[in-house]
């Protein structure tokens, strides 16, 4: 056995006569940044919803830090350390960016009663979403309403968010989405700091950002892991080359 942090086991899951996640096992371990590459539908966002649990697939096993997570809640599996950002914002554009990182706190802790003390004033809530936005280097944005960002800034208080809660694992959807390369360069550098504190499970298209931050790639074809390796290997395989890279 490997010392992962996360792990799937023959995961499966069908829509209707689509098999959307084929026999999927693959595990995450510290230090490491796993990236899950594909041709569009492959499934990718498929298989994260399942790890998130939003999800439940047919059959095969989900373990995050040794527990068996797979019959869990989105809720339970966020506070037992699965932090995840999403394709699409959730942030509040009128809110400062110390204000949007404390409410997904809040949120995430599961604390919706506590009307009696200010959202601005807890401890709790403050605390880690301070540091939060230290790790991604945003302390100076900390005031700002998040209206004021550049897309970038905007990418980088979402895994903040998700940061705040100091998970055991993070799942990134397409983090680099719609960001130009300087963007992009900077959420590269970030995310290979980030790493060594946090494994990332990254869902990415821009193939520069993933063989760059990489350590191992998964290549999802048809629901199923086509191929395994590092950014070199998958580079050289052929049928990869075939199914996606497009020569
Ligand atoms: N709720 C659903 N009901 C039926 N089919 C679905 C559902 N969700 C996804 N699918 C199908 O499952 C397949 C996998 O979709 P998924 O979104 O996971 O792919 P993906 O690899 O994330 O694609 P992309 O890169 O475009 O985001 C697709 O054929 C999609 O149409």
């Amino acid at each position: 056995m490997t010392d992962a942090v996360l792990t799937l086991a023959h995961l499966n899951k069908r829509f209707g006569a689509l098999q959307a996640t084929r026999d999927v096992t693959l595990d995450l371990r510290p230090g490491e940044i796993h990236a899950l590459i594909g041709p569009n539908g492959a499934g990718k966002s498929t298989l994260i919803a399942q790890i998130a649990g939003s999800l439940k697939p047919d059959s095969g096993g989900i373990h995050l830090a040794g527990q068996e997570i797979t019959s869990l809640s989105v809720a339970q599996r966020a506070r037992l350390g699965l932090g995840r950002s999403f394709q699409v914002s959730s942030l509040a554009e009128p809110l400062t960016v110390l204000r949007n990182v404390m409410i997904a706190t809040q949120a995430l802790q599961g604390h919706s009663f506590r009307f009696w003390k200010p959202v601005h004033r807890d401890e709790s809530l403050l605390t880690p979403a301070t540091a939060a936005l230290e790790r991604m280097e945003l302390t100076h944005r900390a005031d700002t309403p998040v209206s004021e960002l550049s897309h970038g800034e905007r990418r980088q208080v979402e895994v903040a968010c998700a940061l705040a809660l100091t998970p055991r694992v993070l799942l990134l959807d397409e983090p680099m989405a719609g960001l130009g390369p300087e963007g992009s360069a900077r959420l590269t550098e970030l995310l290979e700091t980030l790493k060594h504190e946090v494994p990332i499970l990254l869902v990415e298209h821009d193939m520069d950002a993933v063989f760059r931050l990489a350590d191992r790639i998964s290549v999802l074809v048809a629901g199923g892991v086509i191929a395994h390796g590092d950014s070199a290997a998958i580079r050289a395989n052929p049928q990869v080359r075939e199914a996606y890279l497009g020569d």
